[in-house]
């Protein structure tokens, strides 16, 4: 709702109150119309302010009231009545002016800003574009390139940056409510003519086609298939060209489209999922809202390599001292080195403080003798870390929290090397440790709520996304990326290629396809993996090549390997680059015969794999093994597997992720493709569709967030 004061006697006061963000419901519309023909209809009143409860002006439209009937008075009328209004409306910006709450606030004839306050047009994040004359509006007020900047991108800029490009008119740093009362005494005689943004003409800069044309192919560059970006230049086009109300038409038209579309319903979903994480549980009932963080003020980094260096930079810039140990003098002082430059980089594109002097590094693990919190990072053997680990359970002061960086490895089997084993969780970060967003935060079957909770915390101060997961194998993420790696070797085997492979996943959305992702992480990795798992076996022919344990295996990636094609760092992968390091990928007429001397060699006929069977191979078996995960209790909803392949693994999000993406395409469509490719591969199991999978697309179909009622059913109903 909104409602209404009088301040001074002769200034209407009208305030935003919907908790958290005072996003425009039905209610508060209502209220802003409400108290608006109040406020003019009484003869005391010269001018009106509008802002919102607690320090924040206004979050935009009400994100839940989308995928309901809406009701209450539209937004468009509403933001007319304000800037047609007689007397002057002065909007008292604090914390935040996004989406509608700044079409709002453009429709009011004056904007006051508090100094720490942040505006933008987030719509095209939410698959939409600002619809309530956002796109109109802007353009009038700042012109063309200023607006296709903010509202293509969803940047928000802070008030000095507002004040600036002319989105408001004060910035204060002390009460903006108080300064929008006094501004708006100050202006209640004054003609307001020359306020109402919808009236200025549209500054038509000469160069105009070249700028919307960059505009556009800037977006389809960066949109990978997301169609908001490019609609929201379409509408800024229309400001230019059209008049204001026939510019209005047209935004309506747009966002009209936009709205339907399966896309925002993707983002929008995405948006409160990446919110829901953060309310975690574990399989053993453990929860966020009953378990308390640890505090911590000291942590450490146990091995300085890529990931090390990352996480200490990450912690270091969070306000963390870090103790940051690795054994070897020559390569602490080039961690050191690396990790100075990293924080400066920071610094400079960022503005991310400096913290050189947060850090302490060492050469010897009794260093970390006095931290709250230990992360260990050194490569992926289980030995090294289990000796790792004794020696930390013997060195740290008791309660300290052992994290491991581990991708996958078993945090138990780390947990019973030590004598605090519920102190032991699995801190899974992702490369590049300082940028990624995503937090993978294991819990064993031993870690207590309070560990779970610390490391949670821990993430969000680093600025992470984290997700609370089960111990497994690979975890969430690593365990189902298997199933499509597998596949697309597969794929190869019977007759496809790399590129066409990455083709397929990169229309899709990807940033890269598989095989560049796995030329530019290495496949040295993998195959590490691999023969520590006994996969890798000596050449040697025939169909048991392909077989281990009775199920079909692809040893491509291994034969890949003995050659020394490790990817981009040789210089040679699935791919070939111009040098060793280099980063782009040519078609390699060598594998093309590598790929038929092997087929040729275990009896495979190539055949022509068209671009539905490349995508459903890869992305079904995927998401088969996510319903695994959630019949298995690791994830504890189909959230948390979403935002772990949007964060980590560059699923696209106008996709909404995995298990949305399987709601949209139907499940009974997903168990029946698996069961048509599993008849023609019988030797997959991946391609079997679990029980909860069954289950859910057997009960027609249910909407995504009423899955956890029937995941929650004792195991026993599925
Ligand atoms: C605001 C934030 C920056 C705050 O961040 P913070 O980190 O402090 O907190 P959280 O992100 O955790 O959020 C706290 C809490 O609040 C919830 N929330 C946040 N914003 C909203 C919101 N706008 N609506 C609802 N709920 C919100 C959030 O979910 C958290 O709760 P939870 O329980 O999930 O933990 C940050 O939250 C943020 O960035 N928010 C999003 C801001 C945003 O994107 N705003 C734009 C919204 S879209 C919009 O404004 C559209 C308008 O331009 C125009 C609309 C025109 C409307 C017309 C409607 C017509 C419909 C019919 C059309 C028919 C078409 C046809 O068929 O013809």
């Amino acid at each position: 709702m909104a409602f209404y004061s009088r301040v001074s006697g002769s200034v209407g006061m009208i305030t935003l109150q919907n908790p958290p963000v005072n996003a425009l419901s039905a209610a508060v519309r209502q209220g802003i119309v409400d108290t608006m023909h109040r406020a003019l209809s009484e003869p005391e009143v010269k001018s009106v302010v509008i802002c919102g409860q607690n320090g924040k002006f206004c979050g935009g439209a009400d994100i839940r009231e989308f995928g309901a009937k809406m009701t209450g008075p539209p937004l468009v009328p509403m933001v007319h009545l304000i800037e047609a209004a007689s007397k002057p409306v002065v909007a008292a910006i604090e914390g935040i002016a996004l989406g509608g709450g700044l079409e709002l606030a453009l429709s009011c004839h004056y904007r006051i800003a508090h100094s720490k306050a942040r505006l933008g047009f987030p719509e095209v994040a939410l698959g939409l574009l600002p619809g309530a004359g956002g796109t109109q509006r802007l353009p009038r007020l700042i012109g063309v390139p200023a607006s296709l900047d903010l509202i293509t991108t969803g940047r928000q800029v802070t008030a000095a940056e507002a004040r600036q490009l002319g989105i408001v008119d004060e910035v204060t740093d002390l009460n903006a409510v108080d300064a929008a009362v006094k501004f708006a005494q100050s202006v209640a005689d004054k003609s307001l003519d020359a306020r109402r943004i919808s009236t200025y003409p549209c500054p038509r800069p000469p160069d105009l086609d070249t700028i919307f044309e960059r505009a556009m192919q800037q977006v389809r560059r960066s949109a990978r298939g997301a169609i908001a970006p490019g609609t929201c230049v379409q509408a800024v086009h229309a400001a230019v060209t059209l008049p204001y109300a026939k510019g209005m038409e047209r935004e309506r038209e747009l966002f009209s489209v936009l709205f339907n579309s399966g896309q925002a319903r993707a983002l929008q979903y995405y948006f409160f999922a990446q919110r829901a994480v953060s309310r975690w549980s574990t399989a053993s009932g453990a929860r966020w809202d009953t378990s308390k963080p640890r505090p911590v003020h000291k942590a450490a980094v146990i091995g300085l390599g890529t990931m090390g260096r990352g996480i200490t930079v990450s912690l270091a810039q969070a306000g963390f001292s870090v103790v940051a140990v690795e054994t070897q003098e020559k390569q602490l002082l080039e961690a050191k080195q690396a990790v100075s430059g990293m924080l400066e980089r920071g610094a400079k594109r960022r503005g991310v403080p400096l913290a050189h002097d947060k850090i302490k590094y060492s050469c010897s693990v009794q260093a970390v003798a006095d931290v709250d919190l230990v992360i260990e990072a050194v490569f992926e053997d289980m030995a090294l870390k289990k000796t790792i680990f004794q020696q930390l359970s013997a060195i740290c002061k008791p309660g300290a929290l052992l994290c491991t960086n581990t991708s996958g490895l078993d945090i138990d089997e780390l947990a019973s090397q030590t004598q605090s084993p519920e102190l032991v969780v699995g801190m899974h970060f992702f490369a590049p440790a300082h940028v990624m967003q995503l937090l993978e935060v294991v819990y064993g079957p031993r870690s207590c709520p309070e560990a779970v909770a610390t490391a949670m915390q821990m993430g969000k101060k680093m600025g992470k996304v984290s997700v609370a997961v089960g111990n497994c194998r690979g975890f969430v993420g690593n365990r189902m990326l298997k199933l499509y790696l597998e596949q697309a070797f597969f794929l190869l085997e019977e007759g496809a290629t790399p590129e066409q492979v990455d083709q397929v996943l990169e229309e899709f959305g990807f940033p890269m396809g598989v095989f560049k992702v796995s030329d530019l992480s290495g496949l040295d990795i993998g195959w590490k993996v691999r023969k520590a798992d006994g996969l890798v076996l000596p050449a040697f022919t025939g169909t048991s090549a392909r077989i281990r344990g009775g199920s079909r295996y692809s040893p491509l990636g291994d034969l890949l390997c003995e050659q020394g094609r490790f990817g981009q760092k040789t210089g040679k992968g699935w791919y070939q680059y111009d040098k060793p390091g280099g980063r782009v990928a040519k078609p390699d007429p060598w594998l093309f015969g590598f790929l038929e001397d092997y087929r040729a060699q275990h009896g495979l006929v190539a055949r022509r794999i068209d671009h539905q069977e490349v995508l459903e191979r890869c992305l079904y078996p995927l998401i088969n093994e996510g319903f695994q995960i959630l019949q298995d209790g690791i994830a504890a909803g189909p959230e948390d597997i979403d935002v772990i392949y949007v964060l980590g693994y560059g699923w696209p999000r106008h996709r909404g992720g995995p298990m949305f993406y399987a709601s949209q395409v139907g499940l009974d469509k997903v168990v029946e493709r698996l069961e048509h490719y599993q008849q023609i591969h019988p030797d997959v199991p991946g391609l079997q569709p679990c029980r909860l999978l069954r289950k859910l697309a057997a009960i027609s179909n249910p909407a995504i967030h009423k899955w956890r009622e029937v995941i929650q059913k004792p195991r026993s109903q599925l």
